[in-house]
């Protein structure tokens, strides 16, 4: 069975960006790799819902914690076995966002913390109840806030496809999620984290090596 490593942070951290080099790394070094992306927007109704919510359709919709936490559950719910076929006939499985998104999210929108009932609940509901496969790693790609904005905008500039959403454009709740992020990587919720400095380029050979080595569980 391959490992299933996620890459966490806030919009515009550049993980995409990360998985793409990642992949890459690995796939030089001989490693087969698969990457599944959180929401799945186009793939999943549960996504699509929450991409209009985020857009200011479906009425409070957006407004609920709870309710939208629980869109990015079953989006996530769906995807279930499609993850352990991956990870089953992969080396490693990447995954841009993951059950941590929804802890790190929900609880900086009702200012709580990595230790609140509502990252209890997140746990509650995606691991226990629906069973979805626990990481053996997670890749915290850690910027500062104003630095993650600044390159959502460059992105929502350059790519129409890509214009920013309700959380995106609240500096604030970035803020307080990139806090509840800190928290959960010192905590290893779920399981083991490591940081990665992403104020510049980051070196995914490296990344790549230490997730095949010894050097990362
Ligand atoms: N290390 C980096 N330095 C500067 N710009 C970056 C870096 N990584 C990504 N970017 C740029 O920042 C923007 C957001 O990156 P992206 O990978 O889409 O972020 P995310 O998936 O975390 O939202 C993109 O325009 C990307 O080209
Ligand atoms: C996957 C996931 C994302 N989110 C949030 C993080 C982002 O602000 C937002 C959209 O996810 P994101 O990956 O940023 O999608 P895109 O950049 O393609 O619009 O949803 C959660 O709150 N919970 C989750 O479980």
């Amino acid at each position: 069975m391959g490992r299933l490593v996620v890459i966490e942070g806030l919009d515009g951290a550049g993980k995409r960006t990360l998985t793409d080099a990642l992949t890459a790394a690995l796939a030089e070094v001989g490693a087969s790799v698969a990457t599944l992306a959180f929401p799945r927007y186009g793939v999943s109704v549960h996504a699509d819902l929450v991409r209009e919510a985020l857009h200011g359709a479906h009425g409070d919709l957006g407004d609920s914690v709870y309710g939208m936490g629980l869109l990015y559950a079953l989006d996530r719910r769906g995807a279930a076995d499609e993850i352990r076929a991956l990870r089953a006939g992969h080396d490693v499985l990447l995954l841009d966002r993951y059950v941590a998104s929804n802890a790190a999210y929900q609880a900086a929108r009702l200012r709580q913390g990595a230790d609140s009932e509502v990252v209890r609940w997140v746990r509650d509901l995606e691991i226990e109840r629906f069973g979805l496969p626990v990481p053996d790693a997670h890749l915290l790609l850690r910027v500062a806030p104003e630095v993650a904005a600044a390159r959502a905008r460059g992105r929502a500039e350059s790519d129409a496809t890509r214009a920013r959403d309700a959380f995106e454009s609240d500096d604030g709740l970035q803020a307080r999620c990139a806090a509840v992020y800190d928290e959960l990587a010192a905590a290893n919720w779920l399981s083991p984290w490591h940081v990665v400095d992403g104020a510049d380029r980051v070196d995914a050979a490296a990344l790549a090596a230490d997730l095949l080595g010894t050097r990362l569980p």
